[in-house]
């Protein structure tokens, strides 16, 4: 079997979530591929973690449709759609064993008792928790805790998991290690995932494509070379990656300039024929080992961050004056 066809496609059609005082998610279409990791990006509030409500049917649509590999899922209730959920809140059951513990969606679907010992071994082992069995919840750290919520919803072979925030409590070390896992778990069983993260590092480092959200709306959806090289919005363009925004004269558009496209040149004349020359502050010259990074200010107070392989050779103790440059063939223009 093709390692795509274990996890099941997702479509959202024209979704919305209204509240009595807000709009949570307005008319958000989305079709999450088969096997996919697709990731949900935005800052709070702006609908991820409803979306993923919707999905999993915890929160009722106002309107639009859910469909689960082709089934429409409006009337289905959370415990038929058969999804394996890793939520903060999703917490362990404390007086249970580990084993017990992901063993429990097996006795809930009466699996036989020697078939459910083989099966949570085998979850288990994929979370990286062999030979935690017999421990409980509170004898484990926040990492091996979330990781038996993994085993736990990974046990039952469900075609697609939703994780809202699995990793948020954990510390950047714990946090990094287990992006790994997951993205090596991914792979092993070829289930469909969506994940639920304002980081967008995070997203960056596990994602196949990632749908930015603003506002209970859905920006855009791509990869994130995608998404970083061609942004859709200005919104998209900041929240991805750094960046110096450059606002037109009549102040319609923004000249999006990454920090490995910028150019920073002592004046303009060095710019170069036909090229923007854009007069800036450096406030401040980092040296990172591998090159430098210059923290900017335009003429109209907006900071930006320019990385370079050398040191500005005009400029005495990191701070000076110079003129920003960039191939406006490599920068996007977007609305202001
Ligand atoms: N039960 C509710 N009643 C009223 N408004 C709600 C309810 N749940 C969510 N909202 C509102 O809907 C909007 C979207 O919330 P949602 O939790 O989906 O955002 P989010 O992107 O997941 O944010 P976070 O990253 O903070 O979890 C917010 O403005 C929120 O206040």
């Amino acid at each position: 079997m093709a390692e795509t066809a274990r996890g099941a496609e997702i479509i959202l059609d024209g979704v919305s979530k209204h509240y009595p005082k807000s709009i949570a998610l307005d008319d958000v279409s989305l079709e999450v591929r088969a096997g996919e990791f697709m990731t949900f990006l935005g800052p709070s509030g702006s609908g991820k973690t409803t979306t993923l409500n919707l999905i999993a049917g915890f929160t009722e649509l106002t309107t639009g449709s859910v469909y689960i590999d082709g089934k429409q899922m409006d009337r289905v209730p959370v415990h038929k759609r058969e999804l394996g959920i890793v939520f903060q809140h999703y917490a362990l059951f404390p007086h249970l064993s580990v084993f017990d513990n992901v063993a429990f969606p097996l006795s809930e679907r009466r699996v036989p008792k020697a078939e459910q010992k083989q099966r949570v071994l085998a979850a288990l082992e994929t979370a990286g928790l062999k030979g935690y069995e017999d421990r409980f919840p509170k004898e484990l750290s926040g990492g091996q805790q979330q990781r038996v919520a993994l085993a736990r919803a990974l046990v039952f072979e469900p075609r697609v998991l939703l994780l809202d925030e699995p990793l948020g409590a954990l510390d950047k070390k714990l946090r990094e290690q287990l992006q790994l896992e997951l993205r090596r778990v991914h792979r092993e069983v070829g289930r469909t995932f969506v994940f639920v993260t304002h980081d967008q590092e995070e997203a960056l480092t596990l994602s196949d494509r990632i749908a930015v959200f603003s506002a209970g709306r859905i920006e855009q959806v791509g990869t994130a070379k995608e998404l970083y090289e061609k942004p859709a919005s200005r919104f998209v363009a900041e929240f991805i990656g750094e960046s110096t925004v450059v606002e037109s004269e009549d102040g319609t558009t923004v000249t999006i300039v990454r920090p490995e496209r910028g150019e920073l040149v002592r004046d303009a004349a060095a710019a170069g024929p036909g090229r923007p020359a854009i007069p800036v502050t450096v406030r401040q010259a980092i040296y990172l080992g591998s090159g430098w990074k210059f923290e900017i200010v335009l003429p109209d107070g907006a900071v930006g961050v320019v990385r370079g392989e050398r040191e500005l050779d005009w400029i005495a103790g990191g701070t000076g004056e110079a003129v920003l440059t960039w191939d406006p063939a490599l920068a996007p223009v977007l609305p202001a």
